[in-house]
């Protein structure tokens, strides 16, 4: 239970900021969007600041997607013989099987440009859109999906939102998290 609530969410917290690093541009429009919800004189983040924060949302939707922290589920145990169709395969009762969350997250047949970190691809119409992560979309499956599905989804998704602002509001006066420009990478 610690380690499924803990490593989990830090990884994503932290693939999240090596993302941000590399995509200056998807930095500075959250940036913009952490100064426009925090009024100023505002010492912390509160509560009813979140409200407006739906980049922040896409962010960590599309880190998921290209970092999910278990990228094979965990191993699930067949109960009966099951024939996917669509591929001719046979799955036999009493077999651990794998998911790969991660390929399917990547698979170019269902994601435009599926290597690129774009979080704008989650944002239509002014909201935060599906693919959706709960288990119904089958093209999404950071968290799993059926009667196994991680019970900790919400508390997850809080807990990465407010320490990524926090983050982001602490650093709110530089113009960027610009740390490629000064450490370079390759040493
Ligand atoms: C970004 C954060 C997290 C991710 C990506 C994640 C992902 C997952 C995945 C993929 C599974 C297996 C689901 C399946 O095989 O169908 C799982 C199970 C589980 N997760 Fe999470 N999890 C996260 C955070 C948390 C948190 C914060 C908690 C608790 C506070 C938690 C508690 C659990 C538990 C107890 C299970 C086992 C459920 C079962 O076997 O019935 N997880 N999680």
């Amino acid at each position: 239970m610690f380690t499924a609530g803990t490593e989990t969410s830090y990884l994503v917290l932290e693939f999240a900021m090596a993302e941000l690093m590399l995509h200056q541009e998807t930095m500075v429009k959250l940036q913009a969007d952490v100064r426009r919800n925090t009024p100023r004189g505002q010492e912390t983040v509160a509560e009813e600041n979140f409200t407006g924060m739906m980049y922040l949302n896409a962010v960590i939707k599309e880190t998921l997607r290209l970092h999910p922290p278990s990228p094979l589920l965990v191993p699930h145990l067949s109960l009966e013989e099951c024939v996917v169709d669509s591929y001719g395969y046979t799955i036999p009762a009493g077999a651990t099987v794998f998911i790969s969350a991660w390929a399917i997250s990547r698979d170019p047949m269902v994601w435009e440009a599926a290597e690129e970190f774009m979080p704008e691809r989650f944002i239509q119409k002014g909201a935060v859109m599906a693919p959706d992560f709960t288990g119904k979309d089958f093209n999404f499956l950071p968290f799993g999906s059926g009667r196994r599905i991680c019970p900790g989804i919400n508390f997850a998704m809080a807990s990465i939102e407010i320490v990524l602002f926090a983050g982001l509001f602490v650093l709110r006066g530089l113009a960027a998290w610009n740390w490629l420009s000064v450490i370079d990478p390759n040493q």
